[in-house]
């Protein structure tokens, strides 16, 4: 896959390991920095990587800050990213199977770089399980990213 990759300056080395570890699995990665380890404002950085995903340039993005949380929220402010911030691998692959995330984001002051690259390896690795359900709850994601009103699909009759 093509993988768009970047970091603020709390992640500069992580960032470095993790992008040669994912190419090291086959995949095409771009990486976009920062290699300026003053302080960098992380909305930049997820805004190359939430783009590039975005317009298709990329198949999938990875980001990471010092929490990944700054730099999730950033990049899902992008039209058509959903971007997860994980610590751990469940959460990331349940993050493909069920709502279908095109980026990842992680902190460097959370968790060990050993830990991204298996949460990393493992988000890259799982499929999206589709199928009514979460094809709908994604869909209305999507729709409200647009601004679009979404309608509760549950049946009064169940709660
Ligand atoms: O956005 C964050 C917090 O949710 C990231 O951890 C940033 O990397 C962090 O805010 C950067 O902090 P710094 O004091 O400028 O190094």
């Amino acid at each position: 896959m093509r993988i768009a990759i970047a970091s603020d300056h709390a992640a500069i080395e992580f960032r470095r390991d993790l992008a040669d570890s994912v190419r090291g699995s086959g995949h095409e990665v771009t990486d976009f920095g920062t290699n300026d380890p003053t302080k960098a404002d992380y909305p930049y950085f997820a805004r190359l990587v939430a783009e590039g995903v975005a317009a298709g340039e990329f198949d999938r993005g990875i980001l990471v800050c010092g929490t990944g949380v700054g730099i999730s929220i950033a990049a899902n402010k992008v039209d058509g990213v959903r971007c997860v911030v994980c610590s751990e691998p469940f959460s990331a692959v349940l993050s493909r199977n069920h709502n279908d995330t095109n980026v990842l984001a992680m902190g460097a002051r959370v968790i060990g770089v050993e830990m991204g690259k298996m949460i990393a390896g493992m988000w890259l690795e799982a499929g999206f399980d589709g199928g009514d359900r979460h094809q709908r709850r994604v869909n209305q994601i999507m729709a409200l990213q647009n601004g679009v009103e979404v309608e509760d699909q549950v049946d009064p009759g169940l709660c």
